[in-house]
């Protein structure tokens, strides 16, 4: 498979579950093995955009049909997609870029529900308002060919994460997004897969600082850094039978409560949740065929040095942030994005029945070229 296809220049657009956000970067890349990074920025939401989509993200738990916009929902997916045809606009005279250098935008648009079981997964972004907006083709609701095929519409990264997997020294590796939400990619020899979400990411830390302290995140670890992790409410936390659980399997946000740390101090809260991240991880290795010789760290909870340290006490060998092997882990799901926008206008597979459960590999994505 030495033939190199032609060469796209693709822009990624990852709103994540922390709903921090609009991250971009650029990436050339033939949807298959060549990858050349550009620019990449991240776009933090303004305060009303993200307290709108707090509001959304209640109000969605009602949705029945992806398509339904109930609500404030049509007005903030309308607010939301002009700030991301702004946020383009900005990337691209900040780079010395035109619209016309870029081939196509990948849009992941802001999760507001994810229920596979229900074959629900729904992120707001309009595909259409985007290309009209930005004037470059949009692929855009990459989860919804996956979930309505009986896949779980998540994780889509692992295919990425495969082609970077060509930088790893030694397979199998794995790839661990700690995000909102965390989800590990384990890539074998010869590209095997097997990705899932392992458990809370940095979610219930960021609920609880913001709770106990009004500050966005555990920054750098500090909190949990003085604390102490718990070992009662860490066990009652672990008792979820999400963990033992076999792939595929993907979670919402929201699917765990921080409840059983209710009556702990801010420090001690924080370590046991951090604590709760890290052992979810290390149950992850349950399913894996092999242990990774190497875990690859990107999202921003490779930040949270308390939460890093606690990750590799629960796994085999070595624990590495992306940086270590030359990638920029603060926008590996961006480029991702990037990526799976090309492979979707090639038709090549997004998805496995090793990533999201779906019976064959599939391709997905809604198209909008530019009116
Ligand atoms: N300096 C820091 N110290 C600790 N945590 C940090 C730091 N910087 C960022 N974070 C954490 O990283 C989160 C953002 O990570 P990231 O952008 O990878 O998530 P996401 O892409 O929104 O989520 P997902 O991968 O679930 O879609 C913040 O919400 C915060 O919890
Ligand atoms: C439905 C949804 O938005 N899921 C996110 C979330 O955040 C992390 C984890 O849960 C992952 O499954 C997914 O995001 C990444 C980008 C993915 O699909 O690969």
């Amino acid at each position: 498979m030495d033939s190199m296809g032609k060469v796209r220049c693709a822009l990624g657009l990852m709103s994540g579950t922390s709903m921090d956000g609009i991250d971009v970067a650029l990436l050339w890349t033939d949807g298959d093995r060549e990858l050349r990074h550009g620019p990449a920025a991240g776009y933090p939401y303004p305060d009303k955009i993200r307290a709108q989509l707090r509001a959304a993200i209640v109000e969605a738990r009602g949705l029945t049909d992806r398509a339904q916009r109930p609500g404030t929902l049509a007005e903030v997916e309308t607010a939301l997609t002009e700030l991301n045809a702004a946020v383009v606009a900005q990337f691209l005279a900040q780079n010395g870029l035109e619209s016309g250098h870029i081939d196509v935008i990948g849009y992941h648009g802001q999760t507001v529900l994810h229920d596979p079981a229900r074959a629900l997964s729904v992120q707001l972004g309009d595909g259409g308002l985007l290309a009209e907006r930005t004037g470059i083709s949009v692929v855009y609701d990459l989860r919804a060919a996956d979930i309505a095929a009986g896949g779980q519409g998540a994780p889509l990264v692992p295919v990425y994460h495969r082609a970077l997997a060509a930088k790893v020294p030694e397979l199998p590796a794995a790839f661990l997004n700690v995000g909102g939400v965390a989800n590990v990619t384990w890539v074998g020899r010869g590209g095997r897969l097997l990705a899932f979400d392992t458990g809370p990411g940095n979610a219930l830390i960021d609920d609880w600082m913001l709770q106990h302290t009004g500050e966005a995140h555990d920054t750098d670890g500090g909190w949990s850094a003085q604390g102490a992790c718990d070992e009662d409410v860490l066990r009652d936390l672990l008792t979820h039978n999400y963990f033992g659980a076999p792939p595929p399997k993907s979670l919402d946000r929201n699917a765990f409560s921080a409840d059983p740390a209710s009556r702990l101090s801010v420090a001690d809260g924080a370590a046991t949740l951090a604590a709760f991240t890290a052992a979810a991880v290390g149950r992850a290795r349950e399913h894996m065929p092999e242990e990774p010789t190497i875990w690859v760290v990107c999202g921003g909870g490779r930040k949270n040095r308390t939460l890093m340290s606690l990750i590799a006490g629960n796994v085999e060998n070595a624990v590495v942030p992306a940086e270590a092997l030359g990638f920029n882990g603060d926008f590996i799901e961006a480029e991702a994005w990037a990526y799976l926008a090309v492979r979707a206008e090639l038709g090549l597979p997004i998805t496995y029945p090793e990533t999201t459960g779906v019976a064959r590999p599939m391709s997905g994505g809604v198209f909008r070229n530019v009116p």
